[in-house]
């Protein structure tokens, strides 16, 4: 976090100090996507977000608390704000995953999620079909959009998983897949955030549009009349768009 803070050029971060609320980018009618990285310990999370956002590989990162973090990426002539969660790395105990409650909030709140494990790293890799498990049951009824990412390519001397696995896998879980080195190359990571925006539908988004706000704002009313309708007009016209502070 600290780390992060002390490189913010880019405007779009939010400032020591604040939260993502002060940058509203949901505010200005921009649709939000909200993504969250999820992964075993030392996979490259941090640094796979931190690449993202700044086009920078730094090299060393505090070890993660979750950190979100806001920005505007535009994609198909669509501006969207998107909100990055990046996650603590995931403990896997004798008796299978141990998702904190932290995390599990972190997942239900987002409209889609980067798997992320390491070539060099066999156990990260046999995480993710159960992480992917985890992460649909944490949201019935609807199918989360999901990418996989391997990362580490440059470290082929050390290498545990083949790549191909992963594709296979990820073809296996009905995912996208890529295989990138953070470390090296910015366009595949920036690809992967990109395909993934591209999979979240307006429709997904259980909050956030403004049709949705919308709605949800002004129910129906079983039995209109002026007065009741002019009362929820108003308080529509003068709702803040909510935010998310913390997850
Ligand atoms: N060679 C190489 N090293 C990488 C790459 N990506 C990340 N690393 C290194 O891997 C180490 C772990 O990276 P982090 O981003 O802190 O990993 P994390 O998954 O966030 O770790 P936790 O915070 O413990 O969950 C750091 O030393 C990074 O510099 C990569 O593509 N290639």
């Amino acid at each position: 976090m600290r780390l992060i803070q002390n490189m913010c050029t880019i405007a779009e971060y939010p400032a020591p100090g604040s939260t993502a609320a002060d940058c509203c980018l949901g505010a200005a009618g921009r649709r939000l996507v909200k993504i969250a990285v999820v992964g075993a310990s030392g996979v490259g999370k941090t640094a796979l977000v931190v690449r993202f956002l700044t086009k920078r590989f730094i090299g060393d990162y505090e070890r993660n608390a979750g950190n979100l973090y806001t920005r505007q990426v535009h994609i198909e002539g669509e501006t969207l704000a998107i909100q990055v969660q990046d996650t603590p790395g995931i403990q896997v105990h004798e008796n299978g995953l141990s998702c904190s409650e932290q995390l599990n909030r972190c997942i239900r709140w987002a409209d889609a999620v980067v798997l992320v494990f390491s070539i060099t790293d066999h156990k990260s890799y046999e995480l993710i079909s159960q992480l992917h498990q985890h992460v649909q049951q944490l949201h019935p009824g609807t199918r989360l959009p999901v990418v996989v990412v391997a990362n580490k390519a440059d470290l082929l001397h050390v290498k545990q998983v083949d790549p191909q696995l992963g594709l296979q896998l990820a073809g296996m879980l009905g995912c996208s897949f890529y295989e990138v080195s953070v470390s090296e190359n910015y366009n595949d990571v920036y690809n992967a955030f990109h395909v993934l925006c591209k999979e979240v539908s307006p429709k997904q988004q259980p909050s956030g549009t403004p049709e949705k706000r919308r709605t949800s704002l002004i129910p129906r009313p079983k039995s209109p009349n002026m007065q009741d309708l002019k009362r929820r007009f108003k308080q529509a016209l003068s709702a803040k768009v909510r935010t998310v502070t913390s997850v």
